[in-house]
C-alpha cells in the first residue's frame, strides 16, 4: 500500500473510491509524515500497547500506530470511509476498524471485550492517539476525562486556539472552566504547532498537537468532585462579575449562602472566577460541600 503523505496519493484514494469530503465531520485529512512521526513518539507506543483513534479518516495514522502498538481500535463515524479503510489498512494487522460515534463509547467495555479483559476498566490502562474532528473536542474531552475510563494518556491534534485553553493558567483570557478540568485530571504538554498547510482540505485554524498524561492522584483534595466541576463551571459562568456575582448567578444557592462559604474558604468576594487556582476551586468546593 502506497503511503498517504502526499496531496497526489490522497486525491487518488479519494477518486478512486468516488469519496466526498464532509466538513460537517470535521474532516481535514493528514498528509505529513513528520507530524505524524512526532504525534506517534509522543504516544511512547509498544507492543504491549492497546491504543485508541478516533476518526481514522483514510488511515494515515492508523497504518502508523498499528506498526507501534500492540493493537489499534480505530473509531470511525463515516460509514463512506469503511470501504478505504478496507484497501488502505490491509497490510496493518493489529488495526480494527469500528463504526460508531466516539462521543457515544464505552472506551473500556470496547477495550475489555476486543482484548479479552486485558484492558478496560480495573484490568490494563490504553492510551488514546487521535487527529480529532475539531467540532468534538470538547465534548470529546469531557466524554474521556469524567467517563472513569482507564486511559494512561491522550496525544491529541486540535485547533491551537482549545489547546491553549487546556494549558492556560489561572488569570487570562484562555483559563475556563474546561482548563480547570482537563488539568485536574491530567498534565497537558505541548507536543508540534502544526500548520494549515499540511491537511487535505486545509482547515480554517492553525492546530497543535497535545500530549494529556492522566496524574497517578488528584493534585488537591477533594471532599466532592460533582461539587467541584458545579462550583467551577458557576464560577466561570458570567465572567465578568465577581466571584460572588457569578456564583450567586448560578442558581446553586443565593448570595447570603455564597458570602459565608467563600468567608469559610478565605476568599475575597470581589475576585474573578478566572483568577483561581485549582487549589482555590477546591477550597471553594470543600467549603460549599461542608456548608450546604
Ligand atoms: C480531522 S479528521 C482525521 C482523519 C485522520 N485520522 C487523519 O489524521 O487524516 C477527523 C475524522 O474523525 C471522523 N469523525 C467525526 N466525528 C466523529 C465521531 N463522532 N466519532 C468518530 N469519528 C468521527 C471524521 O469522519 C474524520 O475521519
Amino acid at each position: 500500500m502506497r503511503e498517504l503523505t502526499s496531496p497526489a496519493a490522497v486525491r487518488e484514494i479519494i477518486n478512486a473510491h468516488g469519496f466526498k469530503v464532509r466538513k460537517a465531520l470535521g474532516q481535514n485529512f493528514l498528509m505529513d509524515a513528520n507530524i505524524i512521526d512526532k504525534i506517534v513518539q509522543a504516544a511512547n507506543l509498544s507492543e504491549q500497547d492497546l491504543a485508541f483513534e478516533i476518526g481514522p479518516g483514510l488511515g494515515v495514522l492508523t497504518r502508523r500506530l498499528a506498526r507501534s502498538a500492540g493493537k489499534v481500535l480505530a473509531v470511525e463515524i463515516d460509514r463512506n470511509l469503511l470501504p478505504i479503510l478496507k484497501e488502505t489498512l490491509a497490510d496493518s494487522a493489529g488495526a480494527e476498524v469500528i463504526h460508531g460515534d466516539a462521543l457515544k463509547l464505552d472506551f473500556d467495555r470496547l477495550a475489555s471485550e476486543k482484548t479479552g479483559g486485558i484492558f478496560g476498566s480495573r484490568a490494563r490502562a490504553y492510551k488514546l492517539v487521535a487527529n480529532l474532528p475539531y467540532y468534538i473536542t470538547t465534548p470529546l474531552l469531557i466524554h474521556l476525562l469524567t467517563g472513569g475510563f482507564n486511559l494512561e494518556c491522550m496525544v491529541v491534534m486540535m485547533q491551537k486556539e482549545v489547546a491553549d485553553r487546556l494549558k492556560a493558567p489561572p488569570g487570562g483570557k484562555d483559563y475556563g472552566s474546561l482548563s480547570v478540568l482537563v488539568q485536574y485530571f491530567t498534565q497537558p504538554e505541548v507536543v508540534a504547532r502544526v500548520p494549515k498547510t499540511v491537511f487535505y482540505p486545509a482547515p480554517e485554524v492553525e492546530s497543535t498537537v497535545i500530549r494529556l498524561t492522566r496524574r497517578p492522584a488528584p493534585p488537591v483534595a477533594l471532599d466532592h468532585e460533582e461539587t467541584f466541576f458545579k462550583v467551577v463551571r458557576a464560577a466561570f459562568g458570567q465572567r465578568r462579575k465577581t466571584l460572588l456575582n457569578a456564583l450567586a448567578g448560578s442558581g446553586l444557592a443565593d448570595k447570603q449562602i455564597w458570602t459565608e462559604v467563600l468567608g469559610r474558604a478565605g476568599l475575597d468576594p470581589a475576585r474573578r472566577g478566572e483568577t483561581l487556582s485549582l487549589e482555590e476551586f477546591a477550597q471553594l468546593a470543600n467549603a460549599f460541600s461542608r456548608w450546604y
